[in-house]
């Protein structure tokens, strides 16, 4: 019998990046509601009950809402939402952050797929810290460029409006009173004891992200050289299909990293680029991919037991 999958939330940005992944693919079977009930809660309860697997796109307190509905019933969940990133009894979906996350993604009822801008920032910071190169209580910093796709159905139709303000033909920083809400998902998956200095900025254009952590050698432990911190990144990630680290020196005086290289794929790229004692390591991958449903699709294949990157490359 092939495993039964529901999308809660499949019209929205999300989800629907999720269901184009998976309606070519003939070793699951996609559960459709009705579009007239799509947020009626005893149709949408009557699939999770009969699915294998529920993907939860969206508002955080409708996917609080939603657990609740699938209670008692045996389906396994992955939440794309904040709500449950840093919640007991939820395994945090990156399945590349240590030894043993795979397994137990392999093994959850409840997996939280990680914030776009998080999945950048813990890329980086949470091997260097595994590898003793950041302390626990180093002083970081990110900023991270994301498209509009970024802000759902609703950020979407403003950039996307005929008449749209004309500050939205250029980049917008925001959270700028340090409480994103993807903060304490990256304190507490790279394991640090304070959150970063974070700045996401949102651009004109559809997808893609760029996340920066910016770093003095004096802030590495033993004031580790870039070549080090490369090779730390390029050791953790060996063999990984899905995250990989461009080749040490890549980025010379003349390279632009842009937001949208990785647009419309699932992977990501590593980027360690600066001098003898100033470095940028950058993670470029898309918001929707590796940052929301490419993800979510690659937790699925490792609860179900497939090809992890199944429908994927
Ligand atoms: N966009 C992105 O890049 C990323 C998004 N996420 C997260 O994924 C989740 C979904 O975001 P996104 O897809 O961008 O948001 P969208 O606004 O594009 O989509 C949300 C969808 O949920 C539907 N919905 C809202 N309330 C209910 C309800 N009670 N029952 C059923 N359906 C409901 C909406 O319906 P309607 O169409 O009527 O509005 C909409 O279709 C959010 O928690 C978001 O933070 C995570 C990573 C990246
Ligand atoms: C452009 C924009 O507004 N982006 C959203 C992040 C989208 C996302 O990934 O948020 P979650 O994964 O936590 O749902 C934001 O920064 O709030």
């Amino acid at each position: 019998m092939k495993p039964k999958v529901y999308i809660d939330g499949k019209d929205g940005t999300t989800g629907l990046q999720i269901y184009d992944r998976l309606a070519a693919r003939d070793d699951i079977g996609l559960l459709l509601i009705d579009e007239a009930k799509r947020k009626d809660p005893g149709e949408r309860k009557r699939l999770m009950a009969e699915a294998d697997i529920v993907f939860l796109c969206l508002p955080d307190a409708a996917a609080v809402e939603a657990v609740a509905l699938a209670e008692g019933s045996g389906a396994r969940m992955i939440d794309a939402s904040t709500a449950h990133r840093t919640a007991p009894g939820w395994v945090y979906g990156f399945p590349e952050l240590r030894p043993g996350q795979r397994e137990a993604i392999a093994g959850a009822r409840y997996v939280a797929n990680p914030g776009c801008h998080a999945t950048g920032f813990i890329s980086i910071v949470a091997p260097l810290v595994q590898a003793g190169l950041l302390s626990a209580d180093a002083d970081l910093c990110c900023f991270s460029l994301t498209g509009y796709s970024g802000g759902g159905k609703k950020m979407i139709a403003q950039y996307e409006a005929a008449e749209k303000a004309e500050s939205l033909y250029s980049p917008g920083l925001y959270g700028l009173t340090q409480a994103h809400k993807h903060l304490p998902e990256m304190q507490k998956l790279c394991g640090l004891k304070k959150p970063p200095v974070f700045t996401p900025i949102v651009d004109d254009y559809y997808k893609g992200m760029a996340a920066t952590v910016p770093l003095h050698r004096s802030q590495l432990t033993g004031e580790a050289t870039l070549h080090q911190v490369w090779q730390a990144l390029a050791d953790h990630y060996a063999g990984e299909k899905l995250v990989h680290v461009a080749p040490e020196g890549s980025a010379d005086a003349g390279s632009k990293l842009y937001g949208n290289a990785r647009a419309g794929d699932n992977g990501l790229t590593l980027v360690a680029a600066g001098n003898d004692e100033r470095f940028t390591i950058t993670a470029l991958f898309d918001n929707l991919g590796k940052g929301a449903s490419g993800a979510a699709v690659q937790n699925m294949n490792i609860m179900l037991g497939f090809e992890e990157t199944a429908g994927l490359l």
